[in-house]
């Protein structure tokens, strides 16, 4: 180990972990480390779980000679005999290794220290007691290490606590356990606390050691890291394009994207309830878009690849499947994905399923009622009577403004007036008719606009950004498909002809489909708040 008393600055971005058991036929471990190398690992951790200490000790050697020409430090898993004596930059240590007050005064002061945490609670401790850098995980369920003792798999919402934990610290944080190249962009999106703490890296095990081509794979790691940073340091959901929002501004985008949808004609794929397929495809063909209702897993991975958006209500809570697959393959293709966790506050089964569906994808919207939104944010002032809410919230800027942190993504709170806040920005907005009321799955048609007009926004997005999961300014398409909506309810319920819901239904869909971009100039009803 080095004896200099100064800590070298470690680069944690993409932490390469070994298994030489992965390695495909034919790929030797050193050819296999030296094309990642190539490819962008920043840091290397030596982990050898089943050879005695002599053979390990040979591997730090090899793979510290080797590391070194790229002037990329080596971490020895576990051993603090063969970090010494190989002369590591430092070891990582799992919870029921040796305490890490101990490690530090067997090491030098050089050394890096990491420490595995899937809690909060060891985060707070990693802390405490000093260390450099944390491995937070398992993320998502692994081969590569048994991770099926309950509580062994943090998620999504796991490491978001622990970020937390580390704000303000200067500890290092990487997050591990099935990461792989296509799910990165939405872990890295994902792992990001409530007060905007990321993560500095991916620790990556069987993505890299496994793959016929190391190099490549590390690339394409590497740069959707640098993509990433690059896209995080422009706003505060990170996907979000950061702007200034006008009241003008806002009503002007409406009006433009009532024609953009009829041009570009997103496929608008829905995994919804029963009871509103039909209506919410007929909304669907009324604004411009093109429906498809499909929930079989099977066929997520290729509607996932045609642009549009997606929408996963999931009412009477069934195809759970299909929503796992649909969501995390709109992620892999950069689509728009518009959850409405209906009724989420009503059973403890749909709040677990919410959570499981939310650890699994990135939302780009979460749209509910109040007592849907209250249930997210763990908020006892609305309650839930069915999918039905009872009373309004005292701050709604506030609950909508904070839950989009928490889950890093638009959220829109609907009712007489819908609040919607990309965490920064709350746009207020006031159309719609009493009359949506006593029409059922007025609420899911509402998710079916915004996933048509975010499916049209993305596809008409100038400028792709590399680093964001999903193109195009979504605050002001999640706006544009409330106004579309509100707006063609108020004008259905002024026509002549409705004389109760069941006249109303049929006119709004036509006024959806007459909606002119003059309509929604002349009748939006916005406030912007900024903080
Ligand atoms: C970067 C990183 N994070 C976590 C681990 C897991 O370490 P540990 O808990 O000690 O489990 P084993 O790796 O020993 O199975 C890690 N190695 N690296
Ligand atoms: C070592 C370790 N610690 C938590 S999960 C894990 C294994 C990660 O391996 P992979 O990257 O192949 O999922």
């Amino acid at each position: 180990m080095s004896t200099d008393n100064v800590k070298r600055v470690v680069d944690f971005s993409l932490y390469l972990v070994t298994g030489r058991n992965l390695l495909p036929h034919g790929k030797s471990y050193l050819t296999c480390i030296e094309e990642a190398l190539r490819g962008g690992v920043t840091v290397v951790q030596v982990r050898e779980k089943e050879v005695e200490t002599a053979e390990f000790l040979e591997i730090a050697n090899d793979t510290i000679a080797l590391c070194s020409r790229y002037n990329v430090p080596v971490i020895i898993n576990d051993r603090i005999d063969v970090a010494l004596a190989s002369g590591a930059a430092g070891v990582h240590l799992g919870q029921s290794d040796m305490p890490l007050a101990i490690v530090r005064k067997l090491l030098p002061p050089s050394a890096i220290i990491g420490v595995s945490c899937t809690t909060r609670e060891h985060a707070l401790k990693a802390v405490e007691e000093g260390a450099d850098y944390v491995g937070l995980g398992a993320i998502y369920a692994t081969r590569t290490k048994d991770v099926s003792a309950p509580g062994s798999v943090c998620g999504i919402a796991g490491a978001r606590a622990m970020l937390g934990a580390l704000e303000g610290t200067g500890v290092k944080a990487v997050a591990i356990g099935g990461v792989n190249s296509k799910n990165v962009l939405r872990t890295l999106h994902g792992c990001v606390s409530s007060t905007g703490h990321a993560l500095d890296g991916v620790a990556v095990v069987s993505d890299i050691m496994a793959s016929p081509e190391p190099y490549a794979t590390a690339s394409c790691l590497a740069q959707t890291f640098c993509a990433w940073s690059a896209a995080v340091s422009r706003g505060p959901a990170a996907f979000l394009v950061k702007a200034q929002y006008t009241r003008e501004g806002i009503a002007a985008a409406a009006a433009t994207l009532v024609d953009t949808v009829r041009r570009v004609r997103p496929l608008v794929h829905q995994i919804t309830n029963n009871v509103v397929k039909t209506q919410s495809a007929n909304v669907t063909l009324a604004l411009g878009g093109s429906p498809i209702m499909a929930e079989a897993e099977a066929e997520q991975a290729d509607l996932a690849r045609v642009p549009g958006g997606l929408l996963i209500n999931y009412g009477t809570v069934d195809a759970i499947d299909g929503m796992l697959a649909a969501g995390i393959h709109a992620n892999q293709n950069r689509k728009p994905v518009v959850f409405d966790p209906v009724g989420v506050g009503a059973t403890s089964f749909r709040r677990a399923t919410a959570a499981k569906l939310l650890d699994a994808w990135q939302p780009t919207v979460i749209k509910g009622n109040a007592a849907e939104i209250g249930a997210l944010a763990d908020s006892e002032e609305v309650k839930a009577q069915g999918v039905d809410s009872l009373g309004g919230f005292k701050d709604a800027s506030a609950v909508v403004r904070s839950l989009a942190r928490t889950h890093r993504c638009i959220v829109l709170l609907s009712g007489p007036t819908d609040y919607l806040s990309d965490g920064s920005t709350v746009i207020r907005l006031s159309n719609g008719h009493a009359i949506l009321g006593q029409i059922t799955g007025a609420g899911c048609v509402l998710g079916t606009a915004i996933a048509t007009y975010c499916g049209a926004a993305s596809i008409a997005a100038s400028e792709p950004c590399e680093g964001s999961l999903v193109n195009g300014d979504m605050l002001l398409a999640v706006a544009a498909g409330t106004l579309a909506l509100t707006i063609a309810a108020q004008r259905a319920a002024g026509r002549k002809e409705v004389r109760g819901p069941g006249t109303f239904l049929p006119a709004l869909i036509d006024e959806l489909a007459m909606l002119s971009p003059g309509a929604v100039l002349g009748t939006a009803t916005i406030d912007v708040e900024t903080e």
